[in-house]
């Protein structure tokens, strides 16, 4: 039988900087890192069910599963509900949820490229992404599969960073941090907005090189912000140790080492 499945990647942000406001949300300017040893794997099974079925370890109703949500924006698509009709989508999960890891991100962008794929929609990736957006702001960075990435705008405006393959160590605190307390804290206590030119610096930057330069507080905007709600935070930011988008997950690059 056809093995439809592929890995679904968890994601690292190597700088996350506020660049403005737009209207309750914020604009970012952040460098985008796929971390190669951890993944989901998405896979498409064969099967007499009827309708839609994700089979995985969530801790979520289907109806919130991001997966769901980018199966229901191609529903009307054709061959789409013919395909799922006999068909379960199967998610072996690894990264940990509320990890800063892109996890129920990088999901739905592998769902939407195998969909694409096995049910022969034709899009391009500048189509997928416009699909992506719909489901949250980390989704169009898997969604080009690109290793390394620069991401603007809401996380809509992706464009492909070159540089080695960065070789990433995580580690996840079980602290469940918030995204939406701690940019509301953020924007309450701690709101400061990147200028264009620190913005340039950075976007041309590798991103070995920025983080010989910044420490935590400094290559993540919502560091402090996540650290005032969550102070245990704290007895996890060690030497070489960097937080990634929201939290709780700390990462570490060990190229060069
Ligand atoms: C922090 C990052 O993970 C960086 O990679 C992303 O920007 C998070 O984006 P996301 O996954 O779409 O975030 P969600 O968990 O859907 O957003 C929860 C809440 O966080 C706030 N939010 C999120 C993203 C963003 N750019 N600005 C925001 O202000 C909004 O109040 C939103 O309702
Ligand atoms: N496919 C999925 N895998 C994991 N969690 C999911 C999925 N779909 C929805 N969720 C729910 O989304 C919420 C956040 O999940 P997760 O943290 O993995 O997503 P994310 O927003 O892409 O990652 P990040 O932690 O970087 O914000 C959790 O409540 C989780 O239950």
């Amino acid at each position: 039988m056809l093995e439809m499945c592929e890995k679904s990647y968890a994601k690292v942000n190597i700088f996350l900087k506020i660049s403005d406001k737009r209207d309750n949300y914020h604009e970012l300017v952040s460098r985008f890192v796929r971390v190669h040893n951890l993944y989901d794997i998405v896979s498409f099974i064969k099967t007499s069910r009827r309708g839609i079925n994700i089979i995985g370890d969530f801790g979520c109703k289907m109806e919130s599963n991001t997966v769901y949500k980018a199966y229901k924006l191609i529903e009307d698509y054709e061959n789409v509900k013919d395909f799922f009709e006999n068909h379960s989508i199967k998610i072996e999960k690894n990264i940990p949820e509320f990890a800063g890891l892109g996890g129920g991100s990088s999901n739905a962008a592998t769902f939407l490229i195998m969909a694409n794929k096995y049910c022969n929609l034709n899009l391009s990736k500048d189509e997928l992404c416009e699909i992506a957006v719909k489901i949250g702001a980390d989704v169009p960075f898997f969604v080009y599969e690109y290793d390394s990435a620069n991401v603007t705008g809401i996380g809509e405006i992706v464009k492909k960073f070159d540089e080695e393959i960065l070789n990433i160590d995580t580690i996840t605190p079980k602290i469940k941090c918030n995204t939406g307390e701690i940019f509301k804290i953020f924007r309450e206590k701690f709101y400061k907005q990147i200028s264009k030119e620190e913005s340039n610096k950075l976007l041309n930057m590798k991103s070995l090189d920025i983080l010989k330069e910044f420490d935590i507080k400094k290559a993540n905007d919502l560091y402090e912000p996540a650290l005032s709600l969550y102070s245990d935070l704290e007895d996890y930011s060690k030497k070489d140790w960097y937080f990634s988008g929201s939290g709780s997950s700390f990462f570490k690059v060990n190229n060069g080492k």
